[in-house]
């Protein structure tokens, strides 16, 4: 481990075990709509835009989803891009890790202190926060990141790009969502929500407008430098 952080760090959760973004409004009346950033990276202060990326602790039955996270590690740093990420070796996630890293680019990791126990934290990572609980762990991963992008994973992959996404809706942040569809691994999913708009639980273009989605990395990421007002540094040419 690299200049590893190993410790605590407070993150204000809003109530009790409730899970919420650090900015969570104490009203019950509806939360007014922020104005969008100039630029969320400038806000945050440093110079290169940070995704957090959630993605499968197992690697997937196909060898494509491993490739293709690796091809997104390197896009990623052709971008000036760094991850915030839950901190794990294995499956997808450590592969991510492994690419973005080996490419020289800023991974840092945030893995609550339980997980600890089964061995799975990435030793070589620019950062690892050590978080108290899951909760903490979220609201930490949010507060360091400037956009959130889905890939393809399992249960917990699906909750915590949900939680995010459900924050953009109610206006918590404004932090540009992406889903990369790899390989249509998502299609199902984009059906059912279409199923969810038809039956008039959301609007059809609220779920776009929120929610990018691309089957192609490096067009989604430009979407998210984008949405975040991130001005990627000129690649060499040649
Ligand atoms: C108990 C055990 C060995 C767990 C595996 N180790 C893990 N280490 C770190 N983060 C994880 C782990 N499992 C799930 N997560 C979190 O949940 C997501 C992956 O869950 P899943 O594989 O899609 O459902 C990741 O984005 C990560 O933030």
């Amino acid at each position: 481990m690299t200049d590893a952080e190993l410790g605590t760090r407070a993150v204000p959760v809003p109530r009790g075990d409730q899970a919420g973004p650090p900015t969570a409004p104490a009203s019950t009346a509806p939360a007014p709509v922020p104005p969008a950033p100039v630029s969320a990276v400038a806000a945050r202060g440093t110079a290169a835009m940070r995704i957090c990326v959630f993605c499968g602790a197992l690697p997937g039955r196909r060898p494509v989803y491993g490739e293709s996270v690796e091809l997104l590690g390197r896009e990623l740093v052709a971008r000036g891009m760094g991850i915030v990420y839950g901190g794990a070796s294995i499956g997808l996630m450590g592969r991510l890790a492994d690419a973005v890293l080996a490419a020289g680019g800023e991974v840092i990791g945030v893995m609550p202190r339980y997980l600890m126990a089964f061995e799975v934290a990435h030793s070589g990572l620019t950062r690892l926060h050590i978080v108290d609980g899951v909760h903490e762990r979220k609201a930490l991963m949010a507060e360091l990141a400037d956009a959130f992008l889905g890939l393809p994973g399992g249960i917990g992959t699906l909750e915590e790009l949900f939680e995010v996404w459900t924050w953009r809706q109610q206006n918590l942040h404004t932090s540009p969502c992406g889903l990369l569809n790899l390989e249509g691994f998502y299609d199902g999913l984009l059906a059912f929500l279409d199923h969810v708009a038809d039956e008039g639980f959301v609007a059809g273009s609220h779920v776009r407008d929120t929610l990018t989605v691309h089957r192609e990395a490096g067009a989604l990421l430009d979407v998210l430098a984008a949405g975040a007002g991130y001005v990627p540094p000129a690649r060499p040419s040649g």
